[in-house]
């Protein structure tokens, strides 16, 4: 039996989907539950929601992928030692495509994505989508953050824009990302038990919205008996526990994910199109010049075209190069005759 602190490890994202596996695994009096929040050339820092330890995985672990956000069972061994034993079912992943193909884990766990992007230059929807996109699929909820409201250029018309391109089930925030003030407008996604994540391309806010966010900025409560290092009383170097509750995981490998899609996850996220084509006057419709188009009708025409170009890159990596360069040339001539009659229509 594995007796858990259930106060104590929600503060670092538990909750009962989690624990109800426990019940399933086979554990010893003494066991705790401990998440990963670093993996190591030569083992894991694990957290019990109050103290980071240093574990080694028990070789049978080694054949699963670990990840930072993952929960583990923990068992005590000698001279201060801690083996993780077992690895709870992640609820959800976050993976990114190596470049020998291999999917790779980045971070596990993850309730809600935070969806960073500036209303300076960085504003670009198509970005947007794509990460919405990539989160989607993985059954994580995006809440789209614009930073920067004080100092972007025709922030609120951006703002609108955004709105109204996006399905509405999406959240869209605004915020000057260095005041906490603005940043309790996410309240409602970082209530204790929930495990929330920033991404975002580089400068776009995401450490001011940490810092923001969390409690304490990094302050070190005490030195760790053993090896004598800083040590954080519920913040470590990659996760964080927000002033509502809610615990912050930055790990390097989400500071650069880039999403990377593919045709089923972009027609899910785009379902305001696919919906629309069903209403179209020719069955294989492409949007771009049939009469009768329904989606040319009800669709912002930027994400309609973010959308076939996704669709594009996605079906180009899976073809050879001969049929890459037939499928160039047919989309530059629907594209061009698309083009002839935006002109025609405004002569
Ligand atoms: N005025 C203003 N400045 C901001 C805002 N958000 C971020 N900044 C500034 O933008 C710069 C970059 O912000 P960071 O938080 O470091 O960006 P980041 O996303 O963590 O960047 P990386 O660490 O490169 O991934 C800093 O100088 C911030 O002070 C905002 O909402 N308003
Ligand atoms: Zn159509």
């Amino acid at each position: 039996m594995i007796t858990i602190d259930f106060d104590a490890l929600r503060n670092i994202g538990l909750n009962n989907q989690i624990a109800a596996q426990l019940a399933t695994l086979d554990t010893a009096p003494g066991d705790c539950l401990m998440r990963i929040t670093q993996l190591q050339r030569e083992g894991l820092l694990l957290h019990d929601g109050s103290t980071e330890y240093t574990a080694r995985p028990l070789p049978r672990l080694y054949e699963d992928e670990l990840a930072v956000g993952d929960w583990v069972v923990a068992r005590s061994r000698e001279h201060g030692e801690w083996w993780a034993t077992a690895r709870l079912a992640p609820i959800t992943e976050i993976a990114r495509r190596a470049n020998d193909g291999r999917r790779q884990l980045i971070v596990t766990n993850i309730d809600t994505a935070l969806l960073v992007m500036g209303l300076d230059d960085d504003f670009n929807p198509r970005r947007i989508e794509r990460y919405i996109a990539m989160v989607q699929a993985a059954d994580i909820a995006p809440v789209v953050v614009l930073t920067k409201a004080d100092i972007g250029q025709d922030t609120a018309a951006r703002v609108s824009q955004l709105q109204h391109r996006l399905p509405r089930a999406i959240p869209v925030i605004f915020l000057n990302a260095l005041s906490a003030g603005e940043c309790e407008q996410l309240a409602p996604w970082l209530q204790t038990g929930q495990t929330v994540c920033l991404l975002g391309a580089s400068g776009t806010g995401k450490s001011t919205l940490t810092n923001s966010l969390t409690l304490a900025r990094q302050s070190t409560a005490g030195v760790r008996k053993r090896d004598g290092r800083g040590m954080h009383t519920t913040t470590t170097r990659s996760l964080h526990i927000c002033r509502d509750g809610a615990c912050l995981i930055d790990t390097p490998g989400l500071r650069t994910w880039r999403p990377d899609t593919d045709e089923q996850t972009l027609a899910a996220t785009f379902d305001d199109i696919e919906l629309h084509a069903s209403r179209c006057q020719f069955r294989d419709c492409t949007h771009l010049q049939e009469p009768g188009c329904a989606v040319r009708a009800a669709i912002d025409p930027d994400r309609l075209a973010n959308y076939q170009k996704l669709l594009r890159d996605v079906r180009r990596s899976g073809q050879t190069p001969l049929q890459r360069i037939a499928e160039r040339v047919r989309w530059k001539t629907l594209e061009r005759a698309a083009a002839a009659r935006i002109r025609q229509k405004h002569e």
